[in-house]
């Protein structure tokens, strides 16, 4: 709602109150409404200010309404009303304002903002576009190449920012709310048409055409397949382009097919689930609102790869004192080096001071004696890791929090070699760390609440989606990836080629397929792994049987590529060819081709036609049903989990809502259905065979994703 009160005898003054953000649901739409009126009809008001409760002015529309029938007063209108008013009205914008909320604002007369404030049109970031007004207002204030960016991109810029673009009028480091009265005092009785942004023209651009063309191409190549990016660029279009009534008219086209759009319930299920993650909860009970945790103020990494580097980075960054500890000095001082450019580079991309001297480094293992926790980043060596757990229990002060920076290790093996298993976790940090989103936060049987607590903390204020995850064998992400990758080596066996499967993941939206990627992050890793566990043979048998190791349908294609030398781009070979070894434009490689003939024919397949849709089905269901899997064993507490961790480590399109959400999009039943069908013809691969969760759910009619939750819960007590 909006409440009113009259302040400095002739200034009305309205202040939205709907905690936590003011979104602009139907009730403070229509206190809005009123409480206008009640100024303006008040002969005593010379003047009205606008601003918001408890330090934020409004974060936009109320984006819980959008599911339902929307009720109350239209915001177009609304605004209408506000910049069409005869007296001034001045929006006081502290916090942020975003969406509907800059879209009310720019309705405004005047705009005044805190200098800590925060402006933004997000709405493309939720599948929408700004359609209050927003995109035909912007570029008629800010120009057509400002507003194409903002709205394209939907980035938040600082007051400093929206004063030099002409978004606000005045920044203050003080009260906005008395700087705005004051303000609208001063200008109270002075003509307000030059004020009424709607009936500016857009100022003048040369070469529209040429703009607009240049931009569609950009947005196209980085929408992904997403189609609110386009529907911005169309809308600004109409600005540039025609009266502001018919540009209106073209907002409001553009918005209703988005509206009721896929993409737009994926973004917005990607937004509410990005914070659901945050409330955690573990199968002990244990939960993020009932367990504390500890306060870190110093940090320690040991081991200074490419990991530990970019983790040293992340924690610097967030202002904490990071010892960082490397044994052998050559490395250090190599690692000294690679950090210190990264501080500087990311301070400078920032406009802070870099954090050099947070960070100290040492060669001794004793410096970390009085830190708050430790990130181990030595090589992935489940006895290297222990040796290092051991030093470390020795050495730090009781209650320093131990975590284990690993991909695929035992964290609860490592917890069981310390004299205290519940300080230790699992942080496992994306490649590379400093800039990757995501961190898996990975509690065993024995870790304690605080402790997740803690790392979760830390992984927020580092600004990663932190999802905490239970410890099995490659956690949630990796764990996924793997049904996902070996579905991707069986389509070659069949008669698919790299280029087939990635264009058809490409074109769902991944922003590279299964083996352009395997390229980038190098063959031998995956190589070691499978090594590791038995499944490497010499690549001289032939036939049916060849194929099957340890019981299960096995492709050997990775390991004998490696076995010539093909790591992918490191060196210059892999699915692909590359001119150089590094180098990145991937190129068809012949010889890979009379491999795979040559493969198919050792081993008696006949090559046969494989499309897009069957690479889709077989990859992407094999990944949705361990997904399944991982959600019935307990490891992740809910599907946004799983989405959250999918959309911001694993590429997957954002406007398809992570594997979870698209499998509820698709339906259950299709999902079943199409699994059922390919574990028939593939008996042999286990991971075809449809989950006991997802036969259940099915069972139970399909609930819609929210709903999941409780059926495995009841399912569960059902056991
Ligand atoms: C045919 C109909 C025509 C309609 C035309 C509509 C045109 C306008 C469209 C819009 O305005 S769409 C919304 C645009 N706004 C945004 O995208 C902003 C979203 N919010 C944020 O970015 C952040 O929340 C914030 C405002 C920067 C605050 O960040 P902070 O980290 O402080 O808090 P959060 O944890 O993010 O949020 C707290 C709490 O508030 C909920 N919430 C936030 N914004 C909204 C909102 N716009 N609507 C509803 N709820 C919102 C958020 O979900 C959190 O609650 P929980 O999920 O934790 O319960």
């Amino acid at each position: 709602m909006a409440e009113y009160n009259r302040v400095s005898e002739c200034v009305g003054l309205i202040t939205l109150r709907n905690p936590p953000v003011n979104a602009l649901s139907a009730a403070v739409r229509q206190g809005i409404v009123d409480t206008v009126q009640r100024a303006l009809s008040d002969p005593n008001v010379k003047s009205v200010v606008i601003c918001g409760q408890n330090g934020i002015f409004c974060g936009g529309a109320d984006i819980k309404e959008f599911g339902s029938n929307m009720t109350g007063p239209p915001l177009i209108p609304m605004i209408h009303a506000i910049e069409s008013a005869n007296k001034p009205v001045v929006a006081a914008i502290e916090g942020s304002a975003l969406g509907g909320g800059l879209e009310l604002a720019l309705g405004c007369h005047y705009r005044i903002a805190h200098s800590k404030a925060r402006l933004g049109l997000p709405e493309v970031s939720l599948g929408l576009l700004p359609a209050a007004g927003g995109s035909q207002r912007l570029p008629r204030l800010i120009g057509v190449p400002a507003a194409l960016n903002l709205i394209t991109t939907g980035r938040h810029v600082t007051a400093a920012e929206a004063l030099q673009l002409g978004i606000v009028d005045q920044v203050t480091d003080h009260n906005t709310v008395a700087a705005a009265v004051k303000f609208a005092l001063s200008v109270a009785g002075r003509s307000l048409d030059p004020r009424r942004i709607s009936t500016h023209p857009c100022p003048q651009q040369p070469d529209l055409d040429a703009l607009f063309e240049e931009v569609m191409q950009k947005v196209r190549q980085s929408a992904r397949g997403a189609i609110a990016p386009i529907a911005c660029v169309q809308a600004v279009r109409a600005a540039a382009t025609l009266p502001y009534a018919q540009g209106m008219e073209r907002e409001r086209e553009l918005m209703a097919t988005l509206f009721t759009s896929g993409q737009a319930r994926a973004l917005q299920y990607c937004f509410f689930a990005e914070r659901a993650v945050g409330r955690w909860r573990m199968p002990s009970g244990a939960r993020w609102d009932t367990s504390k945790p500890r306060p870190v103020h110093k940090a320690a990494v040991i081991g200074l790869g490419t990991m530990g580097r970019g983790i040293t980075v992340a924690l610097a960054q967030t202002g904490l004192s990071v010892i960082a500890v490397e044994t052998q000095e050559k490395q250090l001082m190599e690692a000294k080096q690679a950090i210190s450019g990264m501080l500087e580079r990311g301070a400078k991309r920032r406009g802070v001071a870099p954090a050099l001297d947070g960070v100290i480094y040492s060669q001794n293992i004793q410096a970390v004696a009085d830190v708050d926790l430790v990130i181990e980043a030595v090589f992935e060596d489940i006895a290297l890791k222990t040796k290092v757990f051991q030093q470390l229990s020795a050495v730090c002060k009781p209650g320093t929090l131990l975590c284990t920076n690993t991909s695929a290790l035992d964290v609860d093996q490592l917890a069981s070699e310390t004299p205290n298993p519940e300080l230790v976790v699992g942080m496992h940090f994306f490649a590379p760390a400093h800039v990757m989103k995501l961190l898996e936060v990975v509690y065993g049987p024995r870790s304690s609440p605080q402790a997740v607590a803690t790392a979760m903390q830390l992984g927020k204020k580092m600004g990663k989606a932190s999802v905490a995850v239970g410890n099995c064998r490659g956690f949630v992400g990796n764990r996924m990836l793997k049904p996902y990758i070996e579905e991707a080596f069986f389509l070659l066996e069949e008669g698919a080629t790299p280029e087939l499967v990635d264009q058809a993941l490409e074109e769902f939206g991944f922003p590279m397929g299964v083996f352009r990627m395997s390229d980038l992050s190098g063959l031998d890793v995956g190589w070691r792994v499978r090594k590791g566990d038995g499944l490497v043979e010499p690549g001289t048998a032939s036939g049916r049987s060849a194929r099957i190791r340890q019981g299960r349908r096995y492709s050997p294609l990775g390991d004998l590529l490696c076995e010539e030398g093909h790591f992918g781009q490191k060196t210059g070979r892999g699915w692909y060819q590359y001119d150089k070894p590094g180098s990145r434009v991937a190129r068809f490689d012949p010889w890979l081709h009379s491999f795979l003939g040559a493969y198919r024919a050792q081993h008696g397949l006949v090559a046969r036609r494989i499309d897009h849709q069957e690479v889709l089905e077989r990859c992407l269901y094999a990944l949705i049903n361990e997904g399944f899997h991982i959600l019935d064993d307990g490891i992740a507490a809910g599907p946004e989990d799983i989405d959250v961790i999918y959309v911001s480590g694993y590429g997957w399109p954002r406007h398809r809502g992570g594997p979870m959400f698209y499998a509820n999009m698709v339906g259950l039943a299709k999902v079943l259905e199409r699994l059922e069908h390919y574990q028939q013809l593939h008996p042999e691969v286990p991971h075809l065979q449809p989950s006991s969760l997802l036969r259940r759910l099915v069972a139970s009619g399909s609930p819609p994703i929210h709903k999941w939750g409780e059926a495995i819960k009841k399912l569960h007590s059902q056991l």
